[in-house]
């Protein structure tokens, strides 16, 4: 049985070893790996890298924090890994920092190992306070899925446990920040900024504007980036954005327990804006997986057939003269639902509750294993609150906007107010359990379909 901590006490010696004690760490323990190195072992930038870097080969799924002073806790609650044991060298450690208070700044979404670089940096050289700008709002909205950036609450609690984990003797002092500068350019007693290569101008930014203020200049203390590679998003670091990329079609929060009959089957709903995808997405499902799909859009169609108790209600609702001979004028109304955004939710509020009915009644004779119900306004609707989960097919919105002028011959300012209809792909990611973004080529969609497929036959077996 493995356990949750392990401490790993590095030294000139096993250090020639660290890919196995690495790999043996990933077999011993489930949780954290702290590291220390004893005194005989100078701590480097290359070397703060390589450990990072090999641990994220060697044992992928173990946070590993490189600890600059005495380890928090007992070292003896947690498991040894290799023979070295710990040589006590704090005040040594202690008295090395340079600085007492260091800032920096960053989005740190999915705290990665180049993030872990950086803020070891930090934490090697203040002893007393470390100043952390985490962005939001603005600063995030051009970033590739920056709808799946974890919300800066969550980021500032990770850099804040990361850092004073490791530092042992500064506090984090972590805040949001809507511009480049934060508290970098307001606390004046600051004494140094640690950047990366490539942020280094934004250090520039900041002692300009601080020089600007009278303020005294920081030391700009420079991290090499960590290496990684992502060809899809051309990235040749490892990066926060590729994180995102590399969670999509897996669980991001987990399914809800809806109770079924035995034989019936699990329904999943499909959501995506104006062109996300959801019609190839759910085409693929049907052709490849064999799912049922139910295609709300044409369902809605249906709803509106001569005479229909649909076609009754909207009468009674919006007058009678939006229907003709039992059937809904559709221009006349949507002369009336398109100019106002409560009318058009009074309409769908009429026409949403026809259609789910439509759609429990094909899920009733369905013989498939998964029932998929694809509808752009699902979330709208409030579906996904009694679905046993959902997946939101999105693609930015500029992109939403390229298609729709393309496929649907309309011009920009038509496309984006349909859009403008619609709630965003934040708000649909924030209410599913599965994301899909149909941005880049069809095979890419489809390989994250079929991971969210695997994924979910594992857990409805
Ligand atoms: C404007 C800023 C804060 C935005 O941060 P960004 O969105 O780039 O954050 P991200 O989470 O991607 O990265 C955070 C920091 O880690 C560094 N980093 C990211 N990946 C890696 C990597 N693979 N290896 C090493 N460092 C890395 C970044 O260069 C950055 O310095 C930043 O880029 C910047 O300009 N920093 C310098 C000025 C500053 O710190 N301002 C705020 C002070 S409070
Ligand atoms: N990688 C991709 N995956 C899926 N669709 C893509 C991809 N690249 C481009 N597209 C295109 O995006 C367009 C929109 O796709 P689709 O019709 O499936 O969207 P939708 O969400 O069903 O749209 P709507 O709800 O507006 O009818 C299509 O023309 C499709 O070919």
């Amino acid at each position: 049985m493995s356990s949750k901590y392990g401490l790993l006490v590095l030294n000139s010696k096993n250090v020639q070893k660290l890919k196995q004690l690495l790999t043996s760490a990933a077999a011993a323990l489930s949780s954290k790996l702290y590291v220390r190195l004893n005194p005989d072992e100078p701590r480097t930038d290359e070397l703060v890298s390589k450990i990072y870097l090999t641990s994220a080969s060697s044992c992928p799924k173990l946070d590993v924090r490189l600890v600059v002073s005495e380890i928090r806790g007992n070292p003896e609650n947690y498991v040894l890994i290799g023979e070295e044991k710990l040589l006590e060298n704090a005040e040594k450690l202690a008295a090395a920092k340079k600085y007492k208070k260091v800032v920096l700044g960053g989005t740190f979404d999915r705290l990665h190992n180049g993030h872990k670089v950086l803020l070891n940096k930090a934490a090697e050289l203040a002893s007393d306070v470390i100043v952390v700008g985490v962005t939001d709002k603005d600063m995030i909205i051009k970033k590739s899925l920056f709808e799946m950036i974890e919300p800066v609450e969550f980021r500032i609690k990770k850099v804040v446990d990361f850092v004073e984990d490791i530092s042992g003797t500064a506090k984090c002092l972590a805040e949001p920040i809507i511009d480049p500068f934060g508290p970098s350019t307001r606390i004046k007693d600051l004494e140094a900024i640690v950047v990366s290569r490539e942020t280094i101008k934004g250090a520039d930014a900041v002692n300009k504007k601080r020089n600007e203020q009278g303020m005294s200049q920081l030391d700009v203390i420079i991290v090499e980036l960590v290496e990684g590679s992502d060809e899809i998003l051309k990235e040749t670091k490892i990066s926060s954005s590729s994180r995102r990329r590399e969670d999509l079609g897996h669980l991001l929060r987990p399914a809800r327990a809806v109770p079924r009959e035995t034989g019936a089957p699990y329904i999943i709903g499909l959501a995506g804006g104006i062109a996300s995808g959801k019609s190839h997405i759910g085409k693929y499902l049907r052709e490849t997986h064999n799912f049922d799909v139910i295609d709300c859009d044409k369902l809605a169609h249906t709803c509106y057939e001569r005479g229909s108790s649909l076609n009754r209600k909207i009468g009674e609702h919006f007058g009678g003269d939006v229907v003709v001979d039992g059937v809904v004028d559709r221009r006349k109304l949507g002369t009336i639902v398109f100019s106002d955004k409560v009318k058009l939710r009074e309409l769908s509020e009429l026409v949403w509750p026809e259609v789910k009915e439509k759609a429990m009644e094909i899920v009733k004779k369905s013989t498939a294993k998964v029932v998929v119900i694809e509808a752009a306004a699902l979330i709208e609707a409030g579906w996904h609150k009694t679905l046993a989960e959902t997946w939101t097919v999105f693609v930015p919105a500029d992109e939403a906007v390229r298609r729709v002028v393309a496929r649907d011959n309309l011009t920009e300012d038509q496309a984006k107010d349909r859009m403008s209809s619609q709630i965003s792909n934040k708000e649909r990611l924030d209410n599913s359990n599965v994301a899909l973004c149909s941005l880049w080529a069809y095979e890419e969609t489809h390989a994250q379909v079929d991971r969210a497929v695997e994924e979910l036959m594992k857990r409805i077996l």
